[in-house]
């Protein structure tokens, strides 16, 4: 990928040459301080969010292991014993779907948005003036006992049908449920970041078992998180695996 974006930077001194002799048209103008701001855009935007809402997935299910138990068992099957999780499986896993929508409610990778407001505007009986830096504490809203039944419990069956958020969806058209943030400047790399996080946790709970070490039992595990412009686990979560699956997962 990097690769591909430094052939961006080949043509960008191209444009500059032929720019220099007056024939700059077809030619895309991108300086090498640009390219460098798009991979960091995509490694720091697409890595540690991804990373932080797979752990936080994982330590979920396993401090609900009933919860855990249905996820595998759709697993089981949708998918049947003897393979991993494809990509064109995840659309016939909907608790699997449940369960992510429930921990990115509960843990934002990021927690607070911070925006400018365009026009003046009055929210609640407040105004705010143009051009005001706002934050947006999505972590917080997630969480709102006023939106949210039983708000601080996992359980990924409210998305489920027949439950209260059966009809919310990701893309910010929820004001309650906003991981991905709304509007025009909320997540481009959405869908790249469900389906690695989607993958990998159905995979981790098909292939694997798992189980807390040391006799560590569900309800002593520390879920707390470290609020800052990231939510991460404060306590790195350990989990040992035992093979689940009737075929090698190598
Ligand atoms: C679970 C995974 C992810 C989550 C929860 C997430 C969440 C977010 C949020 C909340 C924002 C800010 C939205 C706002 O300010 O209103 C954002 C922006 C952004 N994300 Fe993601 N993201 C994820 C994965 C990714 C991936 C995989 C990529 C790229 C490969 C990516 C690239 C970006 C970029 C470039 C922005 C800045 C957009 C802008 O400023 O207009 N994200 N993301």
């Amino acid at each position: 990928m990097v690769d591909d974006m430094l052939a961006f930077l080949t043509e960008a001194c191209g444009a500059k040459a032929a720019d220099e002799t007056g024939d700059s048209q077809g030619f895309l103008r991108l300086t090498r301080e640009n390219i460098k701001a798009i991979i960091m855009d995509i490694m720091f935007g697409g890595t540690e969010t991804v990373a932080s809402a797979i752990e936080w997935a994982m330590a979920e299910l396993m401090k609900c292991p009933e919860e855990m138990k249905l996820v595998q068992q759709e697993l089981a099957d949708v998918v049947g014993m003897d393979r991993t999780v494809q990509e064109s499986d995840l659309d016939r896993l909907p608790y699997l779907k449940c369960a992510i929508k429930e921990t990115l409610r509960l843990h934002p990778p990021i927690p607070l948005l911070l925006h400018e407001t365009a026009e003046n505007s009055e929210v609640a009986g407040y105004f705010i003036p143009k051009q005001s830096r706002v934050m947006i504490n999505v972590w917080a809203v997630g969480r709102d006992k006023s939106a949210w039944k039983d708000a601080e419990s996992f359980k990924p069956g409210r998305f489920a049908p027949g439950g209260d958020g059966a009809n919310i969806d990701l893309k910010g058209n929820f004001f309650e449920l906003l991981p991905f943030g709304s509007g025009r400047r909320s997540c481009p790399g959405m869908q790249l970041g469900l389906y690695a996080l989607e993958l990998t946790v159905a995979n981790l709970m098909h292939c694997f078992d798992w189980t807390l070490p040391d006799g560590m039992k569900p309800a002593d595990l520390d879920m707390g998180d470290i609020f800052g412009l990231t939510a991460p686990r404060a306590v790195r979560l350990v989990a040992v695996p035992s093979l689940r699956l009737n075929c090698p997962v190598v």
